[in-house]
C-alpha cells in the first residue's frame, strides 16, 4: 500500500536504482560472455579451415591431433560452461535475494496509483490528452505517456469496473499508437477493451463498430466473434423497444454530496457575498496574559457554525519534529464501519496515519498546549495528535468527525464523550491571498505567498457551507462538531480533496466532550435544521442525470444549484 503516502513512494527511487544497476550488470556480463564465445567460434573456424585444406597432413601432425581432440573435449566443456553460466535465471535468482531488502510496489499499488489518477481526472475535470502529455492545469510535471502507459491506465480502470475511464484511456492509447514509430502495444488489445467498455457505457452501436475493427485485425478473435453476435441482437432489440434516452433516474443524496464535494474541490463554489461580507479577522488572546503579548492571528471562515483559521500556530521546527516522529510509524488510514464498528481501510480515505503522544517530545506537548490556548478547551480528554500524509490522489471523502447516533463503537465508547471539536493543522502548502484567506487578512502574512505550482488540490472543504480552506503551512482550522446541546452538527460535514500535485501533511487534534462543562457550557434547545439538508431533499425532485456521463452530471448540477437556490429564496 505504498501508493497511500508520497513519503513511501520516495523509497521506490532506491529500488529503481538497484534495478537499473542489476540490469546494467547483467547486460555487461552477457556482452563479455558473447565476446568470449565469438572468440572461441573464430578460433575453431580458423583451425577447421586449416585442417580442411589438407585433412591428412593436419591429423598426421601429432600436435594438431592433440589440439583437435582437446578442442572437442576440455575446450568444448569450457564453452558449454560459459554458455550455461550467467543465465537469465541466475540473474533473476540473485536479484530475488536482493529484493528482500528493497521496497517493491505490488499490483495493488499499481491499481491504487491508477485509481488515484482517474479520481483526480474526474474531480478536477482534467483533460486526458493533457494528462498523457504529463501536464496538470497547463503545467508540465512529468514525462509523456506512451500508448502502452495509457493502455495500462485503461486496463486498471477496467479491473475496477470504471468503464468511463477505461474508454477515455483506451481512446488516448489508440490516438498515441497511431503516432508511435516503435509501437508499444497491439491495437487489437486496445480495441478489445475499448469495445467492451463502450458497450458497458450503453453505446452498443459504437461497441459493434469497434468489434468489427478488431475482427479486421484478428478475424479469429473468439471473444470478439461472440460479442459481435450479441451486440447485433441487442441493436435489433433496442430498435423494436421504445427508445428511453437518458436513464432518467433520480440521484440519491450521496450522489449530490459527491457533486458538491467535487465542485468545491475545483473551487467552483463559495459562500454567498452576504456571508463573506460578515467575515472578520483579528488578534485573539482569550483573556490569557501570555496571549496578550503574543496573540493568535485569527480569521473567520464561516460564522454559523463558526469555523476559525489560526495563522502561524505551528513553527517550522515543530512541523519537522512531528513529521520525523510520524514517518516511521505510518499505517494505512482506516475508518470506522458505521454498523459493525470495525476499523478498516477504505477507498474513501486514502492516506497514511500515525499517532503522537505529548510525552514523546516537547514540540508535541507545546502544540497540544497551544490547542488548549486557542480553543479554551481542556486537552485532558483529547485524543493523541493524529498525523496524516496524503499520497498521489490521497483524499478523505465527505464525513463528520463526531460519532452519529446508532454508530457502533462510537467515540462515546472511549468513555470521554463525543468529539466536541476539531483542530486541523497543515504541515505543508501555501494559500493564495484572497482565496482561503479573506483579502483583509493578507496582512498576516509577511510575504504574500503564491500557491506554489507543485501544490495543487488537497483543500479541506465543508460541503454544506461551500467553504474551501487551502492548506497553508503552520495554519490550523478549528470548529465545533457538536451543537451546544451535545447533538452532532450536521453542517460540519467536510472532506479532504484529492491531492493533485505535491504532498499534503496535516495533523488532527480531536477534542472530547468530557471536562468541558465550564469551558463550553451546554444548552438544552434543539439545534435548527440545517439548510443543505432541505436543499438535498428538494433537489431530488428537480434533477435527472446520466450515470454514464459524469461530465453531463456536473452540467446538470449547475442548473440544479440555481433551481434549488431560487426555491429557497
Ligand atoms: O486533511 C484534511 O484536509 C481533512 C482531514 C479530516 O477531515 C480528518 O482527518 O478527519
Ligand atoms: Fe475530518
Amino acid at each position: 500500500e505504498l501508493y497511500t503516502a508520497l513519503v513511501e513512494l520516495e523509497g521506490l527511487l532506491h529500488t529503481e536504482y538497484a534495478v537499473i544497476t542489476a540490469i546494467n550488470n547483467y547486460v555487461t556480463a552477457q556482452e563479455q560472455k558473447m565476446l568470449l564465445l565469438r572468440k572461441y567460434v573464430e578460433a575453431y573456424t580458423d583451425q577447421y579451415k586449416k585442417a580442411s585444406e589438407d585433412v591428412q597432413a593436419y591429423v598426421e601432425n601429432p600436435i594438431n591431433a592433440y589440439l583437435l581432440v582437446k578442442r572437442l573435449t576440455t575446450d568444448w566443456e569450457v564453452v558449454q560452461d560459459l554458455i550455461i553460466t550467467n543465465t537469465g535465471e541466475e540473474f533473476i535468482a540473485d536479484f530475488d535475494e536482493l529484493k528482500g531488502s528493497l521496497k517493491f510496489p505490488s499490483d495493488e499499488d499499481l491499481n491504487g496509483a491508477a485509481v488515484a489518477l482517474t479520481r483526480l481526472q474526474k474531480t478536477y475535470k482534467l483533460d486526458t490528452s493533457s494528462l498523457a502529455n504529463g501536464e496538470i492545469n497547463g503545467v508540465k510535471y512529468a514525462t509523456e505517456l506512451t500508448a502502452a502507459d495509457c493502455f495500462e491506465l485503461g486496463r486498471q480502470s477496467y479491473t475496477n469496473d470504471d468503464h468511463y475511464h477505461t474508454q477515455l484511456w483506451m481512446m488516448e492509447a489508440d490516438k498515441r499508437l497511431k503516432l508511435e514509430v516503435n509501437q508499444t502495444v497491439e491495437r487489437s488489445k486496445i480495441l478489445e477493451y475499448l469495445a467492451f467498455s463502450t458497450f458497458k457505457l450503453g453505446d452498443v452501436r459504437l461497441a459493434l463498430d469497434l468489434t468489427n475493427k478488431l475482427l479486421e485485425l484478428v478475424p479469429t478473435h473468439e471473444k470478439a466473434l461472440n460479442n459481435k453476435v450479441y451486440y447485433e441482437v441487442e441493436i435489433v432489440k433496442s430498435n423494436t423497444a421504445q427508445r428511453k434516452g437518458e436513464d432518467g433516474s433520480v440521484p440519491s443524496v450521496d450522489n449530490i454530496t459527491e457533486l458538491f464535494y467535487e465542485a468545491l474541490c475545483r473551487e467552483e463554489m463559495q459562500p454567498s457575498d452576504e456571508i463573506l461580507a460578515e467575515l472578520k479577522c483579528g488578534y485573539m488572546d482569550n483573556g490569557n496574559p501570555f496571549l496578550k503579548i503574543a496573540p493568535f492571528k485569527v480569521e473567520e471562515a464561516y460564522l454559523d457554525p463558526q469555523i476559525l483559521i489560526f495563522h502561524d500556530v505551528m513553527a517550522d521546527d515543530e512541523i519537522a519534529t512531528i513529521k520525523a516522529l510520524a514517518q516511521p510509524r505510518f499505517q494505512r488510514a482506516v475508518v470506522q464501519n458505521f454498523t459493525t464498528g470495525v476499523m478498516q481501510p477504505s477507498s474513501y480515505r486514502i492516506g497514511k496515519v500515525a499517532w503522537l503522544k505529548e510525552t514523546e517530545h516537547k514540540h508535541v506537548a507545546d502544540v497540544v498546549q497551544r490547542v488548549e490556548d486557542m480553543t479554551g478547551l481542556t486537552m485532558k480528554t483529547a485524543e493523541d495528535l493524529q498525523v496524516v500524509n496524503y499520497g498521489i490522489g490521497g483524499h478523505y471523502e465527505p464525513h463528520y468527525d463526531f460519532a452519529r447516533k446508532g454508530e457502533k463503537n462510537g467515540f462515546k465508547d472511549l468513555g470521554t464523550g463525543n468529539r466536541i471539536a476539531t483542530v486541523l493543522f497543515y504541515g505543508r502548502g501555501e494559500a493564495e491571498c484572497g482565496k482561503s484567506i479573506a483579502a483583509a487578512c493578507c496582512r498576516f502574512s509577511a510575504v504574500l505567498p503564491q500557491m506554489s505550482d507543485v501544490d495543487q488540490g488537497g483543500a479541506t472543504v465543508f460541503i454544506d457551507l461551500d467553504v474551501v480552506v487551502r492548506p497553508k503551512k503552520g495554519t490550523a482550522v478549528f470548529w465545533y462538531n457538536l451543537h451546544s446541546n451535545g447533538e452532532g452538527d450536521r453542517s460540519t460535514g467536510h472532506a479532504a480533496c484529492p491531492v493533485l500535485a505535491g504532498s499534503k501533511w496535516v495533523s488532527n487534534k480531536w477534542i472530547h466532550e468530557d471536562g468541558q462543562l465550564f469551558r463550553r457550557p451546554c444548552e438544552l434547545e434543539r439545534p435548527p435544521q440545517n439548510i443543505r439538508y432541505r436543499m438535498a431533499n428538494i433537489s431530488t425532485t428537480v434533477f435527472t442525470y446520466s450515470k454514464s456521463d459524469p461530465q453531463k452530471l456536473t452540467l446538470t448540477f449547475k442548473s440544479l444549484k440555481e433551481k434549488v437556490q431560487n426555491r429557497i429564496k
